[in-house]
């Protein structure tokens, strides 16, 4: 029998890649399978992940997202493919709208595009309010923990918890404490505190309201950039008065513009988005 093949767009943002897929033309009976097999380095197209780009439940949103990271879990929100969904849906012309609100996993986001000619230069996103006690995300079992210190590789690491949709901790060290996501990113995403596993960021104050972060994802590993990693930074650094409520995140990919908005407690993200090829793949 003809194996089904499936069109794919990849695109990255500030180097975070996915593979993207329109499912309003391609089913995905097993987007699990699809991701894991898909996000293969060696063996796949190579990727971060895998994001559907999709029909709404809610007459209130636009269009869907859904991301599957490399390991096949799914995320609540991606920050960097909200942006890329938005370059997508208006450079196809599947919408002239410069307005999109994206059905998630974690609620309605709207994506502001901001146009130059026919392309879009860059998207804010209003990714909604961070949360500091989601239940299930952060569990911690003692006082220290609760207090933000955790245990690992027989290192103790004082971190801030914060909910993009998505959990967080973040960990503010110095320039050659930014290393430390290689060895122990992967412990801490897996630490008893955080039931759902969790991304973890390594950070440091750069200049005035400018941050250095490099992140491990929740099932991704080391990635060049995470967007709700980037508001977690900017959000944990304005919260503990390292940072202002607007501030930059320089990852290993790019630079994203965070504000946290004092009006309405949302937190606003902008940055690029780019494609990377088009090319199709059999189901698997
Ligand atoms: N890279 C994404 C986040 C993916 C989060 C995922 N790793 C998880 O929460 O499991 C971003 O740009 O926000």
């Amino acid at each position: 029998m003809t194996p089904t093949m499936i069109r794919f767009t990849k695109m990255h943002g500030a180097g975070n890649d996915y593979i993207y897929v329109n499912t309003l033309l391609y089913n995905i009976p097993s987007p699990v399978e699809a991701a894991i097999k898909w996000s293969s380095r060696h063996k796949g197209i190579g990727s971060d992940g895998l994001v559907l780009i999709g029909r709404p439940v809610s007459a209130d949103a636009d269009f869907s997202m859904r991301i599957f990271n490399a390991d096949g879990s799914e995320a609540m929100m991606c920050g960097n493919a909200s942006r890329c969904i938005g370059k997508y849906l208006y450079e196809k012309g599947m919408t002239s709208s410069r307005t999109i609100r994206l059905e998630t996993l974690s609620g309605i986001k709207t994506l502001n595009l901001h146009v130059c000619g026919q392309k879009v230069d860059s998207v804010t996103v209003d990714m909604l309010e961070p949360r500091f006690d989601v239940a299930g995300q952060f569990v911690p079992r003692t006082d220290a923990e609760a207090g933000g210190m955790l245990e690992a590789g027989g290192k103790l690491f004082k971190g801030t918890f914060v909910s993009m949709g998505n959990p967080h901790f973040v960990i503010f060290t110095d320039a050659e404490g930014l290393a430390d996501v290689e060895t122990y990113g992967r412990l801490l995403e897996h630490h008893e505190a955080f039931p759902a596993r969790c991304n973890i960021e390594f950070a440091h104050l750069v200049e005035k309201d400018t941050l250095r972060t490099r992140v491990w994802e929740r099932g991704s590993g080391i990635t060049m950039a995470c967007g709700t990693g980037a508001c977690a930074t900017a959000v944990a650094a304005a919260k503990l008065g390292v940072a202002g409520c607007s501030s930059k995140v320089v990852m290993d990919g790019g630079t994203l513009e965070i504000e946290w908005r004092e009006t309405d407690n949302h937190v606003y993200l902008t940055g690029g988005a780019e494609f990377v090829f088009d090319g199709e793949i059999p189901l698997p």
